[in-house]
């Protein structure tokens, strides 16, 4: 074994692909989750320690018990439109929560740190795909929260020599190749399970936030990643740094871009159905369009890192976990 690496956030939906890519790779992975969203069943590679990431005593308690080669750090609050209504949960959650992890970590040696930022950092892209070289100017409040945390890093960096790799995501999107798990939340907001759901009749309708964005089909534009791929990425940018390899910070992205209304074209001809639309006003903290260009992470972390991240594989893995293995996961015997 290659050692333990501690996850925040495991039960969480690219946390619990992580900690199974994390399991195949040899580490074991320890999910730190306070369950608020997660899943228990998602948990299936490592054990589980149930805690909060603003209590510094419980996260010192489990770090010296397990002592970690490596810390993934992915829990925080993530969405946008919740953001913009509740900034100071987000701040709280996201800076203070990860301020406490890292004070925590610090009392345990400071292993390499791996954090999930992400694009919208950026805010409001310019035309053309998103490189690092880009200016960071966040239009909601849940991206500037990720800014803050990057800066800290870059200072922990810099005075405690702590490694970290900060890895800006585009949107995850998918379901495990095996089916063995995939995303599912109580209170869904995300395109893709909201759009599968109402495709299988369990939601009545997907909404389309927006129709008159200035893209080609007036809807809004992202680059999905699959989770897999991405689960992928967290363990090849860990094994960078414990290989002694330096900070960085990088996109994870495809550098192709689908709008909403292509994910529902492609969804009707995969299922051979009508997906049930209901037209909404834009979702206030979207920005149109965010596209990363992927050339610094396939450098850093390999040219193969998106081999699963098509939309058409993106979509058909959802589709046939939502379809099966969803219910078996939330069968109550699998539940303890
Ligand atoms: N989903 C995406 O498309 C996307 C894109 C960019 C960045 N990210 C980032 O990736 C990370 C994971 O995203 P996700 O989609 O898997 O989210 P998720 O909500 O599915 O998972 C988050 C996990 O963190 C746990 N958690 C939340 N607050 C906690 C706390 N205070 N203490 C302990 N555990 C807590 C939740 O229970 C859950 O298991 C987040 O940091 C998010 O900002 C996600
Ligand atoms: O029911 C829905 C849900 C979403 N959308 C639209 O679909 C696009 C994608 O939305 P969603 O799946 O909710 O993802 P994002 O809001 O782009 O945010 C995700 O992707 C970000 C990176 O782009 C991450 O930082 C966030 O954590 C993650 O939630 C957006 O244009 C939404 O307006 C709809 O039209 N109907």
């Amino acid at each position: 074994m290659r050692g333990t690496v501690l996850v925040t956030g495991g039960a969480g939906y690219i946390g619990s692909h992580t900690c199974k890519a994390l399991a195949h790779s040899g580490f074991t992975p320890v999910t730190f989750d306070n369950l608020s969203i997660g899943n228990r069943w998602a948990v299936r590679w490592g054990p589980i320690e149930i805690g909060d990431i603003s209590d510094i005593a419980r996260l010192g308690e489990v770090m010296r018990r397990h002592n970690p080669v490596g810390i993934v750090h992915f829990a925080a609050l993530a969405l946008v439109g919740e953001s913009m209504t509740e900034p100071a949960l987000y701040y709280r959650q996201n800076v203070a929560g990860t301020l406490a992890v890292l004070e925590a970590a610090r009392a345990a040696g400071l292993p390499p740190f791996v954090f999930s930022s992400t694009c919208a950092v950026y805010g409001t892209s310019s035309e053309g795909c998103i490189d690092e070289s880009l200016p960071t100017a966040p239009i909601n409040p849940y991206g500037a929260s990720k800014l803050m945390v990057e800066r800290v890093l870059e200072d922990y960096g810099r005075a405690y020599g702590l490694r970290s790799a900060t890895l800006r995501y585009f949107n995850a999107a998918g379901a495990d190749p095996d089916g063995e798990i995939g995303e599912f939340r109580a209170n869904e907001t995300h395109l893709i399970p909201n759009a599968v759901e109402a495709l299988l009749g369990r939601k009545q309708a997907l909404q389309v936030f927006g129709r008159d964005y200035p893209t080609e089909d007036g809807t809004a534009i992202r680059d999905y990643i699959h989770v897999s791929d991405l689960a992928l990425a967290h363990v090849r940018a860990l094994e960078r740094l414990i290989g002694g390899g330096d900070r960085f910070v990088c996109n994870l992205g495809t550098g192709s871009g689908a709008s909403v209304a292509h994910i529902v074209a492609m969804l009707e001809r995969l299922a051979n159905r009508k997906l049930p639309l209901e037209d909404a006003p834009r979702r206030p903290g979207d920005p149109p369009e965010l596209v990363a260009n992927p050339s610094l992470s396939k450098k850093l972390l390999g040219p193969d890192l998106t081999t699963r991240s098509d939309i058409e594989t993106i979509l058909r893995t959802a589709l046939v976990w939502h379809q099966g293995e969803r219910l078996a996961a939330l069968a109550p015997s699998l539940q303890a």
